[in-house]
């Protein structure tokens, strides 16, 4: 056992319903100071199979249980999770670096959330009936068998469980494997399932790096689906992985996503929505990087958010004061750095920031502005996932859009404006995941969530999740004989 903010994590995989060990192991390291928090197992293509054969053997009785039994089960492990928010709050702060604020107000309720909903959507998931010439048209959301569902740091119990409950809710086991920056909190929900009740075998987490278990796992003949959060390049060696089997895949990937802020905009409203980018220490796969201003209001927004941005406190996330955090590893904030030195070197000029905190040391990269990067500059295009934005100026509103998806991107796009004609206009015109109009990051799991372009594959939420994670069955039945 590891203990980390006082808290007892086991640093096992979690096949089958037991805690597997491995003959390796790695060292988990806190962003905090960059201590290190427990030895972690190493997992390889032998745990991988264990945990697929488990969760094959789990499958067809987990397959047959009611939806309201399903539903039950998850809401038992919804009750875990709440009963631990602040176990988990510590112990995913430790790990991830994220604030302990929103992890205890924001991430953790939002992981019950996750279940809930899904249990609850379950229940509600239907289609009706049609009829074809006296015949009827029956749809089935069948369960598919084991999904492989691969998650990464930055939110990692949420991302990992905005996908493990509508895989378990439609009938399917799971293996998960987290990422290996922040492996400790998937382990405290293995203890919190068991609590729960699932089944043996149902949810089975292994863990290790990337290509060791990642790779056996998305070749795997027994996966029915991959689903994955993170980069592009991993997404490109996962679709490479699945294809010889065709699992079907459901990517959510990077993003460059626009801030479009128009003359008639709410000034306040829209430096606000700016600021918040750098929220998770601009770690947050939906953030809008690229702040596109109209050239009659560029000064003065650049001189409110300077000011604005200048308060920000950055420090200890565990603290309920902070604002922004370190980055999440020695290599991630060595990336980061690399893009703001190429994007000087490109010409863009820092107005704020453009390098580590020197007085906070460790892992604190100063929250960043770049203006004046040369069209088609790596930083304007490339996404960072740091605390590092951009500033470009526009003067039409075809300007504004056509620089809005001048990427290789489609996550998300998010428009200030006071002009309801003009909102409707722009967003007919974007290409993103998700637009928010005068509002960022507000989220219903009803609704469809995913990237466009190299943002991803498909769409999760609601009927969406159950769309991937079923089989689809349409039943047409004769009329039978009176
Ligand atoms: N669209 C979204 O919903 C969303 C949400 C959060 C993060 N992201 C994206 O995630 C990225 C940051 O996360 P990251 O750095 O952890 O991404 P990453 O692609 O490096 O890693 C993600 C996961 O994939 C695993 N992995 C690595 N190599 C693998 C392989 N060969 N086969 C299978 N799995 C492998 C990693 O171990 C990790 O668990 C950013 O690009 C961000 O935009 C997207
Ligand atoms: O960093 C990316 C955050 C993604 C958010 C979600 O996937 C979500 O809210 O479900």
């Amino acid at each position: 056992m590891a203990t980390v903010a006082g808290v007892a994590v086991d640093p096992g995989h979690w096949i089958g319903g037991e805690r597997v060990r491995s003959a390796g192991t790695f060292t988990d390291v806190s962003p905090i100071g960059e201590t290190p928090l427990a030895e972690i197992a190493r997992g390889g293509a032998a745990e991988v199979d264990a945990a697929v054969a488990a969760a094959h053997r789990a499958f067809p009785a987990w397959a047959r249980t009611s939806r309201d039994e399903r539903a039950r089960l998850l809401h038992a492990v919804a009750d875990g999770v709440e009963k631990r928010i602040e176990e988990l709050a510590q112990v995913e702060t430790a790990d991830n670096g994220a604030l302990i604020r929103s992890h205890r107000r924001g991430v953790m309720p939002r992981v019950a959330h996750n279940f809930r909903f899904f249990a609850d959507w379950l229940l509600k998931l239907g289609h009706d009936d049609f009829e074809t010439r006296g015949h009827t048209n029956h749809v089935s959301w069948d369960p598919a068998g084991v999904c492989a569902l691969i998650t990464p740091w930055n939110a990692p119990l949420m991302l990992a469980t905005w996908k493990i409950a509508p895989a378990l809710a439609a009938g399917n086991t799971v293996v998960l494997k987290p990422a290996e920056w922040t492996p400790l909190t998937a382990s405290l929900l293995a203890d919190i399932a068991a609590e729960a009740g699932l089944p043996d075998g149902v949810f089975n987490v292994v863990q290790g790096y990337g290509a060791e278990v990642g790779g056996p796992l998305t070749a795997h003949p027994d996966v029915r689906r991959i689903s994955f959060t993170g980069s592009v390049p991993t997404a490109r060696t996962i679709a490479a992985a699945a294809a010889p089997n065709l699992t079907p895949l459901s990517l959510e990937l990077g993003g460059k996503s626009p801030l479009l802020v128009f003359a008639d905009a709410d000034l306040d409203l829209a430096v606000d929505l700016a600021v918040e980018q750098y929220d998770n220490a601009g770690q947050v796969c939906l953030a809008a990087t690229r702040l596109l201003v109209e050239s009659s209001i560029a000064d003065e927004f650049t001189a409110r958010f300077l000011e604005k941005a200048g308060r920000i406190r950055q420090g200890d996330p565990r603290e309920e004061t902070t604002d922004i955090g370190p980055q999440i590893h020695r290599r991630h904030l060595e990336r980061v750095d690399g893009f703001v030195q190429r994007a000087k070197a490109d010409g863009a000029r820092a107005l704020m920031g453009g390098g580590p905190n020197e007085e906070l040391g460790g892992l604190y990269y100063r929250p960043t502005l770049f203006a004046g990067a040369p069209e088609g500059a790596e930083i304007l295009t490339e996404e960072v996932f740091g605390p590092v934005l951009t500033l470009q100026t526009f003067d039409t509103e075809d300007q504004a859009v056509a620089m809005a998806n001048g990427t290789r991107f489609g996550l998300a796009a998010t428009l200030a404006t006071g002009d309801p004609e003009r909102a409707r206009r722009v967003t007919e015109r974007l290409v993103a995941g998700t637009v928010w109009v005068n509002c960022f990051f507000v989220r219903d799991l009803k609704a469809p969530f995913g990237g466009s372009r190299q943002s991803g594959m498909g769409r999760e939420g609601g009927d969406w999740s159950f769309d991937f994670y079923c089989d689809l069955k349409n039943t047409v039945t004769a009329p039978w004989a009176k």
